[in-house]
């Protein structure tokens, strides 16, 4: 298979789809591996590391597009990207589909096969794709929000972990998955008053058994989300939902309750946000106010830390990569349901059940569409 990796164009992002040893990985099984020139500058590989690796090195995106059987991307695609998609190509890469109507739009139209890392899934419940940004996001959540405490930012002023003699900063964290277990862990290791809400008891009782008395876990209802939301100094938005738009758990009533300078990092943006008031944010300029509460809402956090997520996600996306490439995506999508699970968009159906929804598009069966 000819696989072709484009430099990402989202505001501040430097990871990139493949690392050298990845690229490696499938030029030793005989595929062919077509990169964007620079495409790895950001994590420090030139294009001679990926030359080393068998890759040919291609000046623009345009000819990757039109090279490439299959795009292996890291966000998703731009709308200049989309309009480089053609029918049959498979696009591999976060997609976050249901709050996006133009994105799907493009991608309906492009008749491409589109696989989206977050709703690939696995034995254990879990999103393996997904799951190694979140754990980067989920420790970020708590660099950003101390940021976003600071008097410069229009914070309250508070340091997390408060000083001996002064209170810590209340850190009300709601969704206790991968982005809030990692959230919880940075936030307890500064010092911080830490509440986690989730409303699946495994999550509580697994959060319990590894936090002891250092977190409260709590039963999310809408009586403890407001009431820890109000209380909070600091709020870490990390629910979901698989596949579909997040949950308006923080509600503009409660914003306008919240304490003047407090600060909201909306993790779950990219699933459209959990707060009333979020809208996404860029790395260039992450951070703005309503009702005085400081909010955070980008949603590429990781790539601000491009070297440890580059290689992160890659470490997951490889199995997944080489079964397309070797197998075509009609046999390894119809070999292995969780990478199935993934299938968002394919030949103009959508096939993702929470996206159909969400978006008002007719809900087509994976496999069926995938054998058609
Ligand atoms: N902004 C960014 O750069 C990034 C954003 N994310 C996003 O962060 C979000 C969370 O991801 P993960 O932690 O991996 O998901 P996860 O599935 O591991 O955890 C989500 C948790 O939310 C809980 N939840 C659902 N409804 C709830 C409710 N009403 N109240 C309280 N808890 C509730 C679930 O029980 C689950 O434990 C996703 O939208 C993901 O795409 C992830 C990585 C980077
Ligand atoms: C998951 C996601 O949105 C990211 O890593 O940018
Ligand atoms: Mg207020």
């Amino acid at each position: 298979m000819i696989v072709g990796v484009p430099k990402e164009i989202k505001n501040h992002e430097y990871r990139v789809g493949m690392v050298p040893a990845s690229v490696r990985e499938l030029t030793q099984r005989g595929h062919q591996v077509i990169v964007q020139s620079q495409a790895g500058i950001g994590i420090g590989f030139a294009d001679k590391d990926y030359v080393d690796a068998g890759a040919e090195i291609y000046a623009d995106a345009a000819s990757v597009f039109a090279k490439a059987e299959m795009i292996v991307k890291v966000k998703e695609p731009q709308a200049v990207e989309r309009a480089m998609l053609r029918q049959g190509q498979i696009l591999f890469t976060y997609l976050h589909l249901a709050p996006d109507a133009p994105q799907t739009e493009d991608l309906v139209a492009s008749g491409a096969i589109c696989i989206a890392y977050e709703t690939v899934t696995d034995n254990h419940g879990g999103l393996p794709l997904l799951a190694p940004m979140s754990e980067v996001a989920g420790r970020m959540s708590i660099q950003a929000g101390a940021q976003a405490l600071e008097k410069s930012n229009q914070g309250r002023g508070m340091l997390l972990g408060g000083v001996p003699g002064v209170e810590p900063a209340k850190v009300v964290v709601i969704g206790g998955g991968m982005v809030g277990r990692n959230s919880a862990l940075m936030a307890v290791g500064m010092g911080a008053d830490v509440t986690i809400l989730d409303r699946n008891v495994n999550v509580l009782r697994s959060l319990n058994a590894q936090f002891e008395n250092r977190a409260k876990v709590i039963y999310s209802t809408a009586e403890a989300l407001e009431k820890h939301i109000i209380e909070a100094d600091l709020v870490i938005g990390g629910v979901l939902i698989p596949g579909a738009a997040a949950p308006k758990l923080i509600t503009r009533d409660h914003i306008s309750k919240m304490k003047a300078g407090a600060a909201i990092v909306d993790v779950a943006i990219d699933q459209g946000g959990c707060a009333e008031t979020s809208k996404a944010t860029t790395h260039q300029d992450p951070v703005y106010i309503v009702d005085d509460v400081v909010h955070y809402c980008v949603a590429n956090m990781p790539g601000a830390v491009p070297r440890t997520s580059t290689f992160a996600l890659n470490n997951a996306t490889l199995p997944y990569i080489i079964s397309l490439a070797e197998k075509g995506y009609k046999q390894a999508l119809l070999d292995d349901q969780h990478l199935m699970n993934g299938l968002n968009v394919i030949d103009g159906k959508i096939t993702c059940i929470e996206v159909a929804e969400a978006l008002g598009y007719p809900h087509h069966d994976a496999a069926t569409a995938v054998k058609a």
